[in-house]
């Protein structure tokens, strides 16, 4: 999750705000769907993928309709305070907060494997729960320095991100073995589609940028919307090449051994490194790993400092950013550490929590502010009540299929 908003350019391009928008959506959610997507395979992840990304899109530009109503620069809290009011203000303030703790724990953990593996091709094993630390102590670093030092870092990342990806990628989409992908043994595929769903959602996640853009570009509806459509477009592309790569090259029985493992990142790019011949490319694959984790660490906890420090009141003192630090980094760290393979788990819960503020808080307040502001009406999502009804529903839906998985009741690929 990149955050550019304090490097406004004078005149702010749509390719800029795309930029944000996909720098934030591509991140550790999609280390997770190769992986949960093993069960129903390429063809039902794919149709996941769109329809989700469909909905993400949505909930996004009804938030956006939201949001136009109010002064640039007014965020969550002012917008669920003025249209629905105070429980829904507390729910999803909590429900946010949730999410960046829990993501930023994901990230250490993910992060924390992949450093591993990466060390290990230079024949240094260390314990992951150490990678963990080191990993999240150099980030945060970063952080407690300065927000000018995660912007310049994050463009830096996000530049590497996209170079390494299609060097690896590239490799990894010519070296495909197309029955692998599209005629998989026998055995049953869709039933396992439910338990899939939340972390679709999760690798769709950006709806925190969305005040950022409306403060970003002023009350300008069309160029947010070309922004919020093509950063998520970026996203989708590169998840659909990620699975023709990953389930291209790994058999669906390989798969089982990855999740009996835990399904962290690290395995799952051991796996794919195994398939490619070339050392030059395999280090491409493993820095974009590391870079997409480590700018999505970046963005999330920027945020999450942020948050905390105004909630807490500590200054921007050095001794208030290091209190803020502390707050911001030592329980994800302290987790990190104690359970280095909870990813996937924090992954599904990051997804649980982010239907009510990315999906159905904003499908809500469209709908309250259509009543609130009727005589001017402005941007609106077409579609009308039947769309806030299925944005909804999907929310529940999600909400529902992680319930019930957790609770041992959907079928689970292992
Ligand atoms: N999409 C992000 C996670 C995220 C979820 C919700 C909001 C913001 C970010 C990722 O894949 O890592």
């Amino acid at each position: 999750m990149a955050n550019h908003m304090n490097a406004a350019p004078a005149k702010a391009s749509l390719l800029g705000g795309a930029m944000i928008i996909a720098g934030t959506t591509v991140g550790a959610g999609m280390f997770s769907l190769p992986v949960e997507g093993a069960g129903m395979w390429f063809g039902y992840s794919v149709l996941m993928l769109l329809g989700v990304w469909f909905c993400m899109f949505m909930s996004g530009l009804l938030l956006l309709e939201t949001n136009l109503h109010f002064e640039p620069g007014a965020s969550f809290d002012t917008l669920t305070k003025e249209t629905l009011g105070q429980f829904w203000r507390v729910l999803n303030g909590a429900s946010i907060t949730f999410v960046l703790y829990i993501l930023t724990y994901a990230y250490i953990s993910g992060g924390g494997s992949i450093v591993n593996h990466s060390l290990q091709g230079m024949d240094i094993s260390l314990p992951q729960s150490f990678a963990a630390l080191v990993f999240a102590l150099v980030l945060a670093l970063v952080v407690l320095i300065s927000t000018k030092a995660v912007d310049r870092i994050t463009t830096i990342m996000l530049g590497g991100m996209i170079i390494s990806f299609f060097l690896a990628i590239g490799n990894l989409l010519i070296g495909i073995d197309t029955s692998k992908l599209l005629l998989p043994e026998e055995g049953s595929y869709g039933s396992y589609l439910w338990a899939a769903i939340p972390f679709g959602l999760a690798s769709f996640g950006y709806h925190g940028n969305v005040p950022s853009l409306v403060k970003y570009y002023g009350k300008q509806p069309g160029t947010i919307i070309k922004a919020i459509f093509v950063g998520t477009f970026i996203a989708l592309a590169i998840y659909l090449c990620w699975l023709v790569a990953t389930m291209g090259n790994i058999s669906r029985a390989e798969f089982s051994n990855i999740i009996a493992q835990g399904g962290n990142m690290g395995v799952l790019v051991g796996a794919l490194s195994k398939v490619m011949d070339n050392s030059l490319l395999n280090t491409m694959l493993t820095l974009f790993a590391n870079l997409a984790v480590a700018s999505s660490f970046l963005g999330v906890t920027l945020g999450l400092f942020d948050y905390l420090a105004d909630l807490f009141g500590f200054d921007d003192s050095r001794s208030g950013r290091a209190k803020t630090a502390l707050v911001t980094f030592l329980p994800p760290t302290l987790l990190g550490m104690l359970f280095p393979d909870g990813f996937l788990v924090a992954i599904g819960f990051a997804a649980l929590a982010a239907t009510v503020w990315a999906v159905i808080v904003p499908a809500l307040m469209a709908w309250r502010s259509r009543q609130q502001f009727a005589d001017h009406p402005g941007f609106r999502v077409p579609g009308g009540t039947p769309l806030i009804a299925i944005v909804v529903l999907f929310g529940l839906l999600t909400a529902a299929c992680h319930l019930l998985a957790m609770a041992g009741m959907l079928p689970k690929y292992s």
